[in-house]
Formats: C-alpha cells, sequence, structure tokens
C-alpha cells in the first residue's frame, strides 16, 4: 500500500483493500473495525440497521448518504457516545461495544468534535491540553506523584505546541479558540484529536464551513495522517473532496450500507444516485440531494471519460 503523492500531485489512492466484490459488507484484507448487526432506534426510527461493516486499515474511508441516512448515529456508536439497540463491533481486534468514548479514545481510536460554545471560551493551547488522554480521573495519584503530573504535563503542552506549529496556529495558542476562523476551526479539531496520538481517526464533515483559502491545507493534512500510518473514516457531503482522497467509500442510506467500493465504482453505481434522489420520499424535509446526485453525476462521467484514453 502506497500513500505518497503520483506525479500529477494527486494523491496515489489504496488499493487491493477488499476481498471478493465490492457490495454492502465486504470482507477487507486487513480490517480495523468489524461491525456486527448494528441496530439503533429512536421511538419508532429506525436510525441505524447495519448488518455488517468493515473499515480497511491504513486507508482513508468516506461515509456517504442523503441527509438522515444515519451517518452520525453510526460514528455516535462506534465512539462511544451512543448505544445501539443491538449489535457488536470490534476495533483492532478488542470489542468495544459498549464501551464509553473516553476509554474508546485510549485504546486509540478518537473523532473529532466540534468548538462547542464552552470551548470556545478556553484558549487554543488548553483546547489541545484537553485533547491528551490520560488525563481525566488520577487527581489521587496526581496529589501524590505532584513530580510525576509535571513531566507528564510538561510533555503534554509540548506535544500540543508542536501539532499546533503543523496546523499554523502556534500564533494563535493563547488566542480564545472561539475567535478562529470556520477553516481554522475544523484544524485545532483534527489537531486536537492528534494530542493522543490514534491509529483511527475519525472525522465528521471536515471541509463544513472552510473557506476555499484553507481546503487544500485540510486535505494536506488529512492526506499526512494515512502517510504517517493512521487510518482515516470520515463523514463527508463534498463529493469532489470524497473522489479526491477517498480510498474506500460506504455509501449508507435510511439507516443501511447500501453500497461499498472505490469512489469511482461508486459513483458510477446507480444504486447510490438512487439513495440520494428516493431519500425524503417518505417525509417531509424538504428538497433531495440534488446538488450531490449533479455532483456524482459528474464525477462519474468524468470516470468514463478518463477510462476511454
Ligand atoms: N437523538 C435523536 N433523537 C431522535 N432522532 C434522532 C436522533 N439522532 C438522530 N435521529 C434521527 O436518526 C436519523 C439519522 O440521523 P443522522 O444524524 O445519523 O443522519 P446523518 O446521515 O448523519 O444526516 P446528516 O447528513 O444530515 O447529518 C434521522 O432521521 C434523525 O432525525
Amino acid at each position: 500500500m502506497s500513500s505518497s503523492a503520483g506525479a500529477n500531485g494527486a494523491p496515489v489512492k489504496s488499493t487491493g483493500l477488499h476481498v471478493g466484490e465490492p457490495a454492502p459488507g465486504v470482507k477487507k484484507v486487513d480490517p480495523i473495525i468489524v461491525a456486527d448487526g448494528i441496530k439503533r432506534q429512536f421511538g419508532g426510527l429506525t436510525a441505524v440497521d447495519v448488518e455488517h461493516l468493515e473499515i480497511p486499515r491504513g486507508a482513508i474511508t468516506a461515509l456517504i448518504g442523503p441527509n438522515g441516512a444515519g451517518k452520525t448515529t453510526l460514528f455516535n456508536l462506534l465512539t462511544g457516545f451512543d448505544k445501539p439497540n443491538e449489535g457488536t463491533w470490534t476495533f483492532d481486534g478488542q470489542s468495544i461495544s459498549g464501551v464509553p468514548a473516553f476509554r474508546v479514545a485510549r485504546k486509540g481510536q478518537v473523532r473529532t468534535f466540534q468548538l462547542t460554545k464552552a470551548l470556545g471560551l478556553l484558549t487554543v493551547l488548553d483546547n489541545m491540553k484537553l485533547g491528551a488522554k490520560g488525563q481525566s480521573g488520577e487527581s489521587l495519584a496526581r496529589a501524590l506523584f505532584p513530580w510525576f503530573w509535571r513531566k507528564e504535563e510538561e510533555a503534554i503542552e509540548e506535544r500540543a505546541l508542536d501539532l499546533l506549529a503543523r496546523f499554523k496556529l502556534d500564533g494563535k495558542k493563547d488566542d480564545y479558540a472561539a475567535s478562529l476562523s470556520g477553516g481554522q476551526r475544523k484544524l485545532l479539531e483534527m489537531a486536537r484529536a492528534l494530542m493522543s496520538e490514534p491509529t483511527l481517526v475519525m472525522l465528521d464533515e471536515p471541509m463544513a464551513g472552510v473557506n476555499p483559502a484553507l481546503t487544500q491545507s485540510l486535505l494536506d493534512h488529512i492526506l499526512n495522517l494515512k502517510k504517517e500510518g493512521m487510518t482515516v473514516l470520515f463523514v463527508e457531503h463534498d463529493m469532489h473532496m470524497v473522489r479526491h482522497i477517498a480510498d474506500w467509500v460506504v455509501v449508507m442510506a435510511e439507516g443501511r450500507v447500501v453500497a461499498e467500493g472505490d469512489p469511482h465504482e461508486v459513483m458510477a453505481n446507480p444504486a447510490v444516485i438512487d439513495a440520494y434522489l428516493g431519500s425524503h420520499h417518505d417525509q417531509d424535509l424538504g428538497e433531495p440531494d440534488t446538488d450531490v446526485v449533479t455532483a456524482i453525476k459528474e464525477l462519474a462521467h468524468d470516470d468514463a471519460d478518463e477510462s476511454k484514453h
């Protein structure tokens, strides 16, 4: 598997990730997450109903689907922020179903979380320190061995400053996080997630609210995570980004996985267009995602043209 930039500067995609025909639930050569029979209901609504899903290790996987498909709910379940009605899953071969979020994070699976109002009132550096693992529940040990904790705190601060420099936020370390632009917030969210030295990074709509000036920088940071050996799983509506950086795409609709494959295969799959056009047919949530459908069709068309040359 290689992840360096290709001759034309485009990222080189990881291939050979699956075993057999790409279809919902297809087995992966080296899965980092394996989920079985996950169901999450809210009253009478089934938000997630995933029979089998494997996320490939060391690759970038995009989770896409129309509004209300269950993507965020699945993210919340896998990261321990919510509990399913049914289902089991493993991370790195260990069962983590029902394990609370802070323990999941300590095992190396982290997600970005949004800069809420409360976090906005902390400085950028304090936000980073919050992302370090092993910080909660050790107050007794902290009181008994202050010298040890001072050392750990110094190490945490050093790592935070290194990461802030890497994300070009070091000049803002003492600013309130609320003063950052939309794109800088996304960078801070990603940098904060890296404080715990994760093996799997889960990003919820990394491009939402980011102005074009910071888009490339965010993409590069995500590609770098893969280069450094991390696995990335992200939810995103921007199809151009999905095609550009994802090695593998999982499509959800109405709680289920309806398609899986590399971005080219998925964009050419009629089931994917149907999922977007068919969304909301029984709900009054407004227009289906026609912009996304247009983007998918354009990209599928480009792919067909490319394959003729
Ligand atoms: N806490 C909750 N209580 C009740 N219903 C919920 C709750 N969370 C999610 N839902 C419902 O579950 C379904 C799936 O929602 P979810 O947010 O997971 O979809 P999504 O694919 O992430 O959508 P979007 O792309 O719009 O963020 C939706 O119908 C939503 O209204």
